[in-house]
């Protein structure tokens, strides 16, 4: 077998590199700064991409990537990948979210820190062969107002270093909690509108997203005390940038840090670069050794993991699935993963609702990776190999197919049960399964006990509960040379209606079919292949 090929199109730490390559189980290619055209000619041989910020992996690239089945972002933030392309096309999009935090946190700060003190313009004046020392005073932090606008990895580390130094600290998030505020001792404040006037000093450290786009615009930058020093090290597009560049003309806004733009690489012609109240770096934040090795070794673990063992860490479009999980779950994932073939194939076209049941000790571990697996084999049968565990949730959407779970803590005939319902406009069918110590079995179909290996030709029918209708189909499955392995028969009452399920060591004809219910007593046959 081929071995998975992982292409680095963007420069990681050589650690990671060597991590990837490590054991000689992937075959790894470094090819750096590709034009556009170069990645889309090649991206459709690879298994696996690992990019920084400078690739963009957008819907023209995972279009191509036809082999594709995961991107590894070394850092944060992935809006440099389509994710939303991604997911359609079942590739995982993994990033490495602490690896950076300190380096962009001491980054910011440091950028703050400067904004108060004049730093870099005082070095360029020194170096001009000036001794200018009336132009470049000062504030000191000591007793300032901060506000820092999200309040998550990093804007944590910023509160941390900004009480060490005496400020008073407010944040704003709307997803943070009022506890969680009060352990690290920022005063967490509602709305942009009330924390923006307070504020010194400001600085940003949320994802771009349609919310935040633009969060700083002219109208709330007119609303910032007079003198305010602001520092974006989160990305660009959160402040406008038109509105920061007449705000610090005028000083409404003393003096700004920019390390993101809205545009990467910044413009030579961008109107920022002449501003003397404002600084700027090239997006370095996470531009340290540290970081570098950090997150370049936690991308390479990341990829081999979901390559290799199919373990999924840190994925932004799908549940992570640590190895711990993996182990507990992992028969259980495989089970599911027949079940939802079984049940696709049992089932009308046209489903309205599929319930997944989970019953008895299964219910000790997560299931979300269980569920995943059984939605994908099931949904394999509308929608082709493409449907994975990364889009199920989205293909079932697309199809209006509602998907619920539901969980009993513990089920009379079995230590631990998955049963699946799936009802359309005609009714329902179901089937479950459990595992008699570690062997897995098919233990209901429709509501009915049977015990069938979930495994190879599967043979099931309903027949009329009347002597000689078993022997008929041994005879008849005989006589055209497809052997029974296993045999289970339920019936409701003596003389009633029976469901039969045969394991087959190969699939009946049609021509077999049609004389097994030639005399009436057995209908509804289905062959289920898994
Ligand atoms: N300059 C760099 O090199 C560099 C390096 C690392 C991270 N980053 C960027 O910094 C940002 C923060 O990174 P992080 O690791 O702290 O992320 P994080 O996910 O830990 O924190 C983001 C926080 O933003 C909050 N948030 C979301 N929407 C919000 C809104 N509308 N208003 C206020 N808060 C909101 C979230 O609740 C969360 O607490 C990201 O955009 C990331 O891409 C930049
Ligand atoms: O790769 C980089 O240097 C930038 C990383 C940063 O923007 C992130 O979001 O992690």
């Amino acid at each position: 077998m081929s071995k998975p090929k992982v292409l680095v199109a963007d420069p990681i730490a050589q650690k990671g590199i060597d991590e990837l390559a490590n054991g000689g189980s992937l075959d790894v290619t470094v090819k750096i700064g590709l034009k556009p055209d170069e990645l889309l000619a090649i991206i459709g041989e690879f298994n696996a991409l690992v990019v920084r910020s400078e690739t963009k992996a957008n819907a023209k690239v995972i279009e191509a990537a036809t082999n594709l089945k995961v991107i590894g972002r070394a850092g944060v933030g992935v809006d440099n990948v389509d994710v939303d392309a991604a997911t359609k096309r079942g590739i995982i999009v993994m990033n490495t979210p602490g690896g950076n935090t300190i380096s962009t946190a001491e980054h910011a700060f440091s950028l703050m820190v400067s904004t108060a003190r004049n730093i870099p313009q005082a070095d360029a004046s020194v170096k001009s062969g000036k001794w200018d020392r009336k132009t470049f005073v000062g504030v000191e932090l000591y007793n300032k107002t901060l506000a820092i606008l999200g309040m998550g990895r990093i804007g944590t580390e910023i509160a941390r270093r900004a009480i060490a130094f005496g400020m008073r600290v407010l944040a704003y998030d709307p997803y943070l909690s009022a506890s969680r505020a009060r352990s690290l001792q920022v005063e967490l404040v509602e709305s942009l509108d009330l924390i923006i006037p307070q504020a010194d000093f400001i600085t940003l450290h949320m994802p771009l997203t349609a919310e935040t786009k633009y969060m700083l615009n002219a109208e709330r930058l007119a609303k910032t005390k007079k003198g305010v020093r602001i520092v974006n090290c989160a990305r660009g597009g959160l402040i406008d940038e038109a509105a920061l560049v007449e705000a610090l003309k005028s000083k409404q806004v003393a003096a700004a840090a920019l390390d993101v733009f809205e545009a990467e690489p910044l413009p030579a012609e961008s109107p920022l670069r002449g501003l003397p109240n404002l600084i700027l770096t090239p997006h370095l934040g996470a531009s340290t050794a540290e970081a570098q090795e950090g997150v370049g070794i936690e991308v390479a673990e990341q990829i081999r993991a979901a390559l290799l063992s199919g373990e999924i860490r840190n994925a932004v479009n799908m549940p992570s699935i640590d190895a711990k999980t993996l182990a507990v779950v992992g028969p259980h994932i495989a089970l599911g993963e027949k079940l939802g073939h079984f049940l696709s194939q049992i089932a009308a076209k046209r489903v309205e609702s599929l319930n997944i049941n989970y019953s008895g000790k299964i219910n000790e571990a997560d299931t979300t990776p269980v569920t995943r697996s059984i939605l994908a084999s099931f949904l394999r049968a509308a929608g082709g190999p493409e449907v994975n565990v990364v889009n199920c949730l989205s293909f079932a959407e697309n199809l209006g197919i509602k998907l619920t779970e539901s969980r009993e803590s513990s089920q009379s005939d079995f230590a631990e049960l998955i049963e699946l319902t799936a009802t359309g406009e005609n009714g329902w069918v179901s089937v479950a399964g459990t595992f008699f110590g570690t062997t897995p079995r098919i233990v209901k179909v429709n509501g009915r006990h049977v015990e069938a290996k979930p495994e190879g030709v599967l043979f099931l029918f309903e027949n009329r509960d009347r002597p000689g209708v078993v022997g008929h189909v041994g005879t008849l499955l005989g006589k055209h040379k497809v052997n029974i392995a296993g045999m289970s028969l339920s019936r409701n009452e003596e003389g009633g209606e029976a469901l039969t399920l045969l394991n087959l060591d190969s699939v009946p004809s049609e021509a077999i079919i049609k004389e097994l219910t030639a005399g009436g007593d057995i209908h509804s046959v289905q062959v289920v292949q898994l």
